[in-house]
């Protein structure tokens, strides 16, 4: 009889340990999806001058628009209409999106040159990265995360994209005075945004209630909040400013 073979699997935190990767969980799934003509042309076209690429490491916002206004921040924004329609409306800020979807990030693109907005920029990237990498401290007026994916199932909530960790660099990034506006329509999302940001040191909550905002005229409705809306979801909306 042959002695067993010795057992090799090791087990993922033990290849962590000696350093041979590092698991990471990300809050996306990239979906494939083809572009368009219209959003290959934008990106083929304009990528010059609205992308902006992580491995140019951290900005210069001053640089980066040619002005000193106060940069707003999204994350995840979709499609991007309606990151371009506050972009179109508010030419006294600068606005900064980051998105994964490519073909999203070609929509925003092709959708910013029809209507003229010249005071976006956007990087197809992960958030978590670009903000480690490329947003310099104390830089943002505005943080804007909208409808980020829920992730319904509790063994999926180490997903999510909100977490204690997360919303202290948001705080990091944020000037003294700026603020962390989030906005979900899943109940139970909303109730731990509110834990995390209740939890963090340094946040002012900005509701009179002390828990949820009404929805700022600022920020138009969303392709996901529309789809909320017609399945009979509520929305939850979340100020909070840095006060140090
Ligand atoms: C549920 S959708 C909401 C899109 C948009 N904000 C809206 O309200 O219509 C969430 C978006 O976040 C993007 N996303 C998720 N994690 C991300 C990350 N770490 N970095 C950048 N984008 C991310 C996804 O690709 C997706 O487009």
């Amino acid at each position: 009889m042959t002695d067993k073979p010795e057992k090799t699997h090791k087990t993922i935190e033990q290849a962590e340990q000696e350093g041979k990767y590092i698991r990471k969980v990300r809050s996306f799934v990239k979906r494939e999806g083809r572009l368009t003509k219209g959003q290959e042309r934008a990106l083929n076209e304009h990528w010059q001058t609205m992308g902006l690429n992580h491995e140019d490491g951290l900005i210069d916002p001053q640089v980066v628009f040619g002005n000193d206004k106060p940069v707003v921040l999204e994350i995840g924004f979709g499609m991007g209409k309606s990151l371009v329609e506050m972009a179109k409306a508010a030419p006294e800020l600068n606005f900064i999106g980051i998105e994964v979807h490519k073909p999203g990030v070609g929509a925003c693109i092709s959708y910013a040159v029809e209507q003229g907005v010249d005071n976006l920029k956007v990087y197809e990237h992960d958030a978590i990265e670009i903000l480690a990498d490329c947003i310099p401290s104390a830089s943002l007026s505005t943080v804007q995360l909208f409808f980020p994916d829920p992730w319904h199932k509790k063994k999926h909530h180490k997903r999510r994209i909100v977490s204690a960790e997360f919303v202290e660099t948001i705080r990091q990034k944020l000037k003294v005075g700026g603020v962390f506006h989030m906005a979900t329509d899943w109940e139970n999302y909303a109730e731990c945004m509110l834990e995390d940001m209740r939890n963090s040191q340094g946040y002012k909550n900005l509701s009179e209630t002390n828990d949820f905002v009404p929805r700022p005229e600022s920020r138009p409705l969303t392709k996901f909040e529309n789809r909320g809306h017609r399945l009979g979801h509520g929305v939850w909306d979340l100020q909070f400013s840095k006060v140090d």
